[in-house]
């Protein structure tokens, strides 16, 4: 089974993932990347089809990533489907955390549909799935006041003293 990187939008997923998998030396997958490059962009999935339909091809990017000898960073939602939740109990699960203050100067751009409220959206959001992330999570990491490349080198050292024992 893959590594598994979850968290709430902006927490760091996907740069995070992307250097641990170059630190271990193996491919990196990135399910909102996948849905893109066969639907488009993620935004125009939303309003042309609806979160729910969203969902569903999200679960099959999942399905596909979880059977790869990969790192996999997950869309901020994945951990909602139930299948995903069991997949995952066999998994090494990354849960990225990030504060409300820290988050906010990473949500520029406005690409993501479900922050059309911005910064309350995420935060309430954010309060929903938090147990979920919490209960699916073998680590847990604060992404909020720490570079990247000092939390990517973190998790590729417990990654490989994880393999040593
Ligand atoms: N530790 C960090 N310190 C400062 N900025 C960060 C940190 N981690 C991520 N960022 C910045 O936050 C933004 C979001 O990061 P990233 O795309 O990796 O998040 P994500 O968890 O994949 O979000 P999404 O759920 O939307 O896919 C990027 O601009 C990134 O450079
Ligand atoms: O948290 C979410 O529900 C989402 C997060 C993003 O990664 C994308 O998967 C999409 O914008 C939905
Ligand atoms: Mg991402």
């Amino acid at each position: 089974m893959p590594i598994v990187f979850i968290g709430p939008m902006a927490a760091g997923k996907t740069k995070i993932g992307r250097r641990v998998a170059r630190g271990l030396n193996v491919p990196f997958i990135d399910t909102d990347k996948r849905i893109v490059e066969s639907y488009g962009p993620i935004g125009e999935i939303f309003a042309r089809e609806g979160e729910e339909y969203f969902r569903i091809i999200e679960r099959e990017a999942v399905d596909w990533a979880l059977g790869e000898p990969a790192v996999v960073s997950l869309g901020g939602g994945a951990v909602l489907n139930v299948d995903t939740q069991s997949d995952l109990e066999n998994a090494t699960v990354v849960y990225l955390s990030v504060t409300t203050a820290a988050v906010q100067a990473r949500l520029g751009g406005g690409r993501r549909p479900l922050l059309a409220g911005g910064i309350t959206d995420w935060e309430r959001i954010y309060n929903v799935r938090r147990p979920t992330y919490e209960a699916l999570a073998t680590i847990c990491l604060d992404t909020s006041n720490r570079p990247i490349s000092g939390i990517a080198d973190e998790i590729v050292n417990w990654v490989q003293e994880r393999n040593d024992e």
